[in-house]
């Protein structure tokens, strides 16, 4: 699991080191960078410097690079009478190296390799005119391309793109990683991301952690264990047509090895039997026994009685996953959220996409996607609960103010039943007794790792489907858990 830094954050480290020479080092650490990235030899390599400091680390980068023998075109999209004074320095120094800086885009070039040094982390405004005219001609190079920090264009702490945005094949990044090159557009345009903390130690505190590994695993099982000792799970769900979305989250927890699995289902002419999985029992949504932990919405709908049922496990003192139309009934009722209220706090996991999301926190999908870190921990916050927003760059939050960005999955897991099968796994773990933000933690980056795992044998993206992503899902928890257990 990697460290990830706000912009505030590095700001801080920056000034701490103000008097260490970190352009230089960035330069040198982009130039050493592409080096690897091109063939042996004499290679030609476009730079495009911009306005600030991002500029300045470009044309360091590109006096390293013209002293390692390679042809170097610099575009430079600002004044030189502009410049921070380390980026005008970097600029005379590029000059002095006998480079030539150009102000307009050069018509031809054949390069091997571009560097995207036009914006860093003090863009804030969206891009217009000229520059998103710039990264246009960048991205229609059809080249390697390494950006220098983060894409020009993308906003550092969010992943949002400012007007338009460089896409990136690598992106070096400098003194941490930075949020928004792990969610939403940020990992189509980071490409593969690259550190270098430019000599200084890291920052002793992370604003947040990328889940780029297992959070935890359950304990081994004892030889002397029973299906008792392994947990019992519920579902409630499964309304009428919507059966299917129960069945596939009790699938999902039977697969990620809960003892008992059952299905409280809400349609009352729903099957008495899952003929796939005749290990689950099926049940009437209210006739539910005690179990150690329950997973309330796939396919509930918001009837009358999907609303007695919600307000029931409300009561439920057993982990609670709430997902679906679990939430959607939880936003538009004021008693439902005064029961939530009232449960320990974090003993409830909400898993909502945008859309449910911004109606949990009565806004609209386009300002809660804005910055989703914030909205993960505002619905954590609003609800005490533990908040999972889904999507590209998953985020969990806590109510007492800690984030993860989930940097497994892929885009097979935009079909349907993907979102119960989650909700399965979570269960699952929490009926093994993981605590529930341990289960929850560890579910978002197996659900990601399971899918990216059925990509590689084959399966998808296009075409994936939730009963591939469960059973790969259990064959990878065996075997972390094996690797795990062993000796
Ligand atoms: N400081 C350090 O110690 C180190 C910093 N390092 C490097 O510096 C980078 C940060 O540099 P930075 O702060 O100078 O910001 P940067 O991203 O270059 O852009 C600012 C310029 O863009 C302009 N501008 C903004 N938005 C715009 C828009 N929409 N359209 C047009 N213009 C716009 C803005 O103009 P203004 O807003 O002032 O009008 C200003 O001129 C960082 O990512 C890393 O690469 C490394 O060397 C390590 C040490
Ligand atoms: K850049």
């Amino acid at each position: 699991m990697q460290a990830l830094y706000l912009t505030s954050s590095l700001r801080k480290l920056e000034q701490q080191y103000a008097s260490e020479p970190l352009m230089e080092r960035a330069g040198h650490a982009v130039a050493t960078l592409a080096r690897t990235l091109l063939a042996e030899g004499h290679n030609r390599i476009l730079v495009v410097a911009g306005p600030g400091n991002n500029g300045g680390d470009a044309f360091v980068a590109a006096r390293y690079l013209k002293a390692w023998w390679h042809e170097v075109t610099v575009v430079f999209a600002g004044q030189r009478a502009s410049l921070p004074p380390d980026a005008a320095h970097a600029y005379d120094g590029w000059l002095e190296c006998g480079g030539e800086v150009l102000n307009t885009w050069p018509e031809t070039g054949a390069w091997q390799l571009a560097i995207d040094g036009l914006f860093g982390i003090g863009l804030q405004r969206p891009l217009t005119g000229e520059m998103a005219d710039l990264v246009a001609r960048i991205n229609a190079l059809s080249l390697p391309m390494l950006a220098i920090d983060i894409p020009s264009g993308l906003a550092a702490d969010t992943g949002v793109i400012l007007g338009t945005a460089v896409r990136a094949t690598h992106t070096i990044t400098f003194l941490g990683r930075k949020p928004g090159l792990y969610t939403l557009d940020g990992p189509d345009h980071a490409g593969k991301v690259h550190v270098d903390l430019l000599g200084l130690p890291p920052l002793p505190e992370a604003d947040g952690t990328l889940l780029d590994a297992p959070f935890t695993l359950p304990a081994r099982r004892r030889l002397n264990s029973h299906k008792g000792s392994n947990g019992s799970a519920g579902v409630i769900g499964g309304a009428a047509s919507m059966t299917g979305a129960a069945l596939l989250t009790a699938r999902a927890a039977l697969l990620l090895g809960a003892g008992r699995v059952y299905a409280g289902l809400l349609d009352p002419a729903a099957p008495a039997l899952d003929a796939d999985y005749p290990e689950l029992m099926l049940r009437d949504a209210d006739q539910l026994p005690t179990v150690h932990a329950l997973a309330v919405g796939p396919g509930m709908g918001r009837s009358p009685q999907a609303y007695a049922a919600l307000q029931q496990a409300l009561a439920n003192p057993a982990p609670l996953v709430l997902d679906a139309d679990a939430l959607n009934l939880l936003a538009a009722d004021a008693d439902l959220q005064h029961r939530l209220a009232e449960r320990a706090s974090g003993s409830v996991v909400i898993t909502p996409h945008p859309g449910e999301a911004a109606t949990l926190l009565a806004t609209d999908t386009a300002s809660l996607q804005a910055d989703r870190i914030a909205s993960a921990l505002a619905l954590a916050e609003r609800y005490q609960a533990i908040a999972l927003l889904k999507g590209c760059g998953t985020v969990v939050a806590t109510p007492d103010g800690r984030w993860w960005i989930n940097a497994s999955g892929n885009p097979g897991l935009g079909s349907a039943g993907m979102g119960d099968t989650l909700t399965g796994i979570i269960v699952a773990l929490a009926a093994q007794s993981l605590p529930l933000l341990e289960s929850t933690l560890l579910a978002a980056y197996l659900h990601g790792a399971a899918a990216d795992a059925a990509v590689a044998h084959g399966q998808g993206p296009v075409g994936l489907t939730a009963t591939e992503v469960m059973l790969s899902a259990r064959r990878l928890l065996n075997r972390w858990l094996s690797t795990a257990h062993a000796g």
